[in-house]
This record gives structure tokens, C-alpha cells and sequence, in this order.
């Protein structure tokens, strides 16, 4: 009734004079949805398709997964753009229209290559109906590295169905090929049941996610007024629950400032028996370096970033409290007993709102099986550091390159030594209460009958705040798969359960914000 009158004279407004306001028609717009929705929420039909359509999703994902789309190997960039090109196909097939390969200039160093084009965005519509509120959805087409020689018990870019588990186990499956296929299928399983969109979609894939989002910051900025134009709220798939089996929403990520520091002495590599004891050699002073930054308790020994942390509130403390957690889960996750810490609130806190600082590896150092009797002649250190409210990715870098050149200082030695940032993303929180968030806890509940829990995640997802700082809206995070998934290791997988109810969360996501009177 009150929407009813409200509605009334909202429209007489609207007849009364010849323009609408920006505040106006976003009222409307959401009256109008309310109205129009309130007996056709996420209906059991939509559920029923997306069990019935269950092998194609697979079938899909297979197709997907097979193409080594690996952003961090200059090697195989011709493989990032052929995943962008699977997309186009796809977004064609189901409609979807003025579907655009967004290109984004060439790589910036340092790069081995100095003529890399970076891969392009896929910018895709699903819908333009003024009346419905509009819904923009970010996924990587990009994937981690992965080998056999890793360890892992298949081929990583073949998808294995592993009935026994119910997993599908491939590189990309959990992070993020499945979850980013998930709403093209949504898409589908409307278009197959009959039953209209409920909002208008937007869809923005990117291919260099796992390689620090470069470009697409630009991107978003030169197409907030233009492609992203009346984006309502941003939805991304691209983390996983905290545990196994409970649900959750996601309302923090953590950044992540990315760091090579590179030594380089001799003009080749040298043999040690010939060489050894009367050259300094790269390797010992890039260790020295390395070894001067974390200890093994995780305690980032660079000083003046412990200052830059925001405190923790007491407000903050009970959150912590009311999530579920299971040290055992982790411990299997993790394949050991390792963990730091054995509290609930002190290993959350860690993974979500405080620093850390982890050591990839060195290129140029000798990593093969075998004893070769190599001196390298330049290596590279890889670390990265997981940042947080307050810290500042410049001033971070600042105290990095000071710390390290300090410490090479030190050594006295006559190699070159140099650190540089590769890349960095800012970490993000948001209001876990806003309407996206609303109609995603509505849709837990419908899909998987329990509240999700509220979580942050210590992983990073670059363009997260560009989205909310640019496009001026809300951002939602709306995970897929699960803890235990092995994103960035060996034998990733999505529980085929993941996979089919992530896909119903998100038709269900889609309808509840489409019925929400706010934005
Ligand atoms: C959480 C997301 N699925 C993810 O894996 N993000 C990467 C992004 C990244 C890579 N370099 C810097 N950030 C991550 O958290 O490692
Ligand atoms: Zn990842
Ligand atoms: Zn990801």
C-alpha cells in the first residue's frame, strides 16, 4: 500500500514536470522493481534449470579451463587473449550485446618483453531496460601458474571429474574460471527457463588479475561515464567461504604490494669450483637481504610499518567472536599442523587485518632436480607484502627500497643491488549492511537454508575500491568455493555442490537486489 501511494506520486511528479532528477528516477526505479518482482521472486524454476543445465555448466567449465591463461608468463600471454576470444563466443551464444574487447596498451616494465600487449577487458550487456536497476560483474580470466612437476596428482589445465569427491579439479576451477562462468550461466538458465532478467547486467573480465590488475584502473576511470554509466552495485566472485561448510559474505580484502630485489655481479653464471671463494656472489647477498625482512614466526622485521596499522577496536574484537572457524579445517587446507598461531581471533586477525610478508622464490637461481655447481650471475628476490588499513602503498615502498639498501650497505659488496615495486592493489572494507549485502544474506538463505557469516579475506583483489571509489557505489563480494579449494596450489578444486548452488546464489543475489527498494 505504502508503495503502492508512494509510487503514485512519484509517477505524478514524473508527469508534472518534463525532467527527473538523478535522486527521482533512482526511486522509481526501485519502486517500479518492488512492484513488479514482489510475486516472482527467485523462483524454483530458475533452481530447477540450473540443476537440469548441470552438465553443460561442467562441459563449459572444461572448455574453459583448458586454455593456460597465465597472466605472471609473458610466454603464454597469446593463451590469456585466446580465453578472452572463448568469452566473446560465449556472450554471443547467449545473447549477451555490445560485447567489446577492451584493449589496454602494452605492458609497463618491468617486463622481459617491452612490446607485451596487456590482455584486453571483456565488456559485455545482458539487458538495457531503463526500469531495472543495473548490475556490474567483475571476474579474472586469468589464471596462477601450474605444472605437474608442482606436484599436482593431474593435469592442471584438463578438468578432471572427480566423482568419488565430487570435485572438479583444474587450474582456474575455484579462482576464478568457475565462479566468472557462473554468471554467464545464470544468463542461461533464464533464458532457458523463460523467465525474464531481473536486472540489467554489465560484465567486466579481466585478464591480468593474478598479475596485479595493471590497466584496468585506467579503463574504469575512462568508462565510468561512458560503458558503466548507471551501474547501481558491483558484485564480485572471486574469494572463497573461511571454512567448508558455511556460507559467507565478504566485506574486506586485505591489499597487496608486490617487490623484486635484484642482485647482479658477474657477467655470466661461473662454475664455483673455479670461482667460489674469490667472487662475491649475487645469491649470498640477495639471502642476506631476503632473510633481513620476515622472521619465522611471520614478523615483518622492516621498520615503521608496525606504526602505519590501524588499532583494533573493541568493536571490532566481537566480531570475531560470532564467526565460525575450525582450527582442523585450516589444518587440512593447509596439508599440516604449521599454524602460528592457535586461537580463533588471533589466526583471523593475521590472515585479515594485519600485515604480512611472504618470500615467492628467485629467478636465476638454480632450482632444478640435480647438484649443479652454478654461481648465478644475477638473481631476482620475489616477496610481497599483504597491506591493511592504514598503510600507504608509497610510503611502503619508501621503507622497503630504504630497508633493503640499508642492509645491501652493510655487506660491503661490489655486486649491484636494486629493489623495485612490480605491482601494487589497495586493501579495501566496506559496509557489510547495504542493500547488495541485504540481498545476498537473503539469498544464502534460500540456497543454502543458514546466515552466512561476515568475513574479510587476506587475499587481494586489486580493483576492488577502484570500483567503489570511481563508480561511486557498493561493492559485494559473493564467494564461489571454499577454504579449502587450493587456489594459487596444487590440485584446485570446486566442489561440484560450490559450482551448482554458487550458480543459484547468484540468480538468487540478482532477483533479491532487483526487489530491493534501496540501491
Ligand atoms: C583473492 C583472489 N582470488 C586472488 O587470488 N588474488 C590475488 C591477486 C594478486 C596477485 N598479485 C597481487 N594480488 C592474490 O591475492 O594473490
Ligand atoms: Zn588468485
Ligand atoms: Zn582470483
Amino acid at each position: 500500500m505504502v508503495i503502492y501511494s508512494l509510487l503514485n506520486s512519484t509517477l505524478k511528479v514524473q508527469a508534472n514536470r518534463c525532467f527527473l532528477s538523478l535522486f527521482r528516477s533512482k526511486i522509481t526505479k526501485n519502486l517500479v522493481r518492488s512492484m513488479s518482482m514482489s510475486n516472482n521472486g527467485p523462483s524454483n524454476k530458475i533452481f530447477n534449470k540450473i540443476d537440469e543445465l548441470k552438465p553443460t555448466f561442467i562441459d563449459i567449465l572444461a572448455k574453459a579451463v583448458e586454455i593456460p591463461a597465465v597472466s605472471s608468463d609473458e610466454s603464454l600471454r597469446p593463451m590469456v587473449v585466446k580465453k578472452a576470444h572463448f568469452l566473446v563466443e560465449q556472450l554471443n551464444e547467449l545473447g549477451f550485446h555490445d560485447v567489446q574487447l577492451k584493449e589496454l596498451g602494452i605492458q609497463p616494465p618491468p617486463v622481459t618483453n617491452s612490446n607485451l600487449k596487456l590482455p584486453p577487458i571483456v565488456l559485455a550487456r545482458y539487458g538495457s531496460d531503463p526500469k531495472k536497476k543495473t548490475v556490474l560483474v567483475y571476474g579474472h580470466y586469468d589464471v596462477q601458474p601450474a605444472s605437474l612437476e608442482d606436484g599436482w596428482d593431474s593435469e592442471p589445465f584438463k578438468l578432471t571429474v572427480d566423482e568419488s569427491k565430487q570435485v572438479l579439479k583444474a587450474r582456474g576451477s575455484s579462482d576464478d574460471t568457475g565462479p566468472l562462468l557462473g554468471w554467464l550461466h545464470v544468463v542461461r538458465a533464464h533464458r532457458d527457463a523463460g523467465i525474464e532478467f531481473p536486472v540489467n547486467l554489465i560484465t567486466c573480465f579481466e585478464g591480468m588479475e593474478e598479475s596485479g590488475s595493471l590497466g584496468l584502473d585506467n579503463l574504469i576511470a575512462h568508462e565510468a561515464e561512458k560503458y558503466f554509466k548507471g551501474v547501481d552495485t558491483v558484485c564480485i566472485s572471486d574469494n572463497y567461504w573461511l571454512g567448508t561448510k558455511k556460507p559467507v559474505l565478504t566485506y574486506g580484502l586485505r591489499g597487496c604490494n608486490y617487490y623484486q630485489i635484484i642482485v647482479e655481479g658477474p657477467a655470466a653464471d661461473l662454475h664455483s669450483g673455479m670461482f667460489g671463494g674469490i667472487i662475491a656472489e649475487p645469491m649470498t647477498d640477495l639471502i642476506q637481504i631476503m632473510n633481513s625482512l620476515v622472521d619465522s614466526k611471520g614478523k615483518i622485521l622492516i621498520k615503521g610499518i608496525d606504526e602505519m596499522v590501524a588499532p583494533v577496536t573493541e568493536k571490532e574484537m566481537e566480531l570475531y567472536e560470532k564467526i565460525e572457524f575450525s582450527l582442523e579445517e585450516l589444518q587440512a587446507a593447509s596439508g599440516s599442523k604449521t599454524e602460528l598461531y592457535k586461537k580463533k581471533e588471533d589466526i583471523l586477525m593475521h590472515r585479515w587485518r594485519y600485515p604480512s610478508l611472504s618470500l615467492h622464490g628467485i629467478e636465476g637461481a638454480f632450482s632444478s632436480a640435480g647438484a649443479k655447481t652454478v654461481i648465478p650471475a644475477k638473481v631476482n628476490g620475489k616477496f610481497s607484502i599483504r597491506t591493511v588499513p592504514d598503510m600507504k602503498s608509497e610510503k611502503l615502498t619508501q621503507l622497503v627500497v630504504d630497508h633493503c639498501n640499508s642492509v645491501f650497505k652493510s655487506l660491503n659488496s661490489p655486486n649491484r643491488c636494486k629493489t623495485e615495486l612490480i605491482h601494487d592493489g589497495d586493501y579495501w572494507v566496506s559496509d557489510p549492511f547495504n542493500a547488495s549485502f541485504s540481498a545476498a544474506a537473503k539469498a544464502t538463505k534460500e540456497v543454502y537454508g543458514v546466515e552466512p557469516d561476515y568475513t574479510r579475506e587476506g587475499g587481494s583483489i586489486p580493483i576492488t575500491l577502484t570500483f567503489e571509489k570511481v563508480l561511486k557505489t557498493s561493492v559485494l563480494l559473493l564467494p564461489m568455493g571454499r577454504g579449502d579449494d587450493g587456489a594459487h596450489s596444487v590440485n584446485e578444486k570446486l566442489d561440484i555442490s560450490n559450482y551448482i548452488n554458487g550458480i543459484k546464489l547468484m540468480a538468487a543475489y540478482l532477483h533479491n537486489y532487483a526487489e530491493s527498494p534501496e540501491n
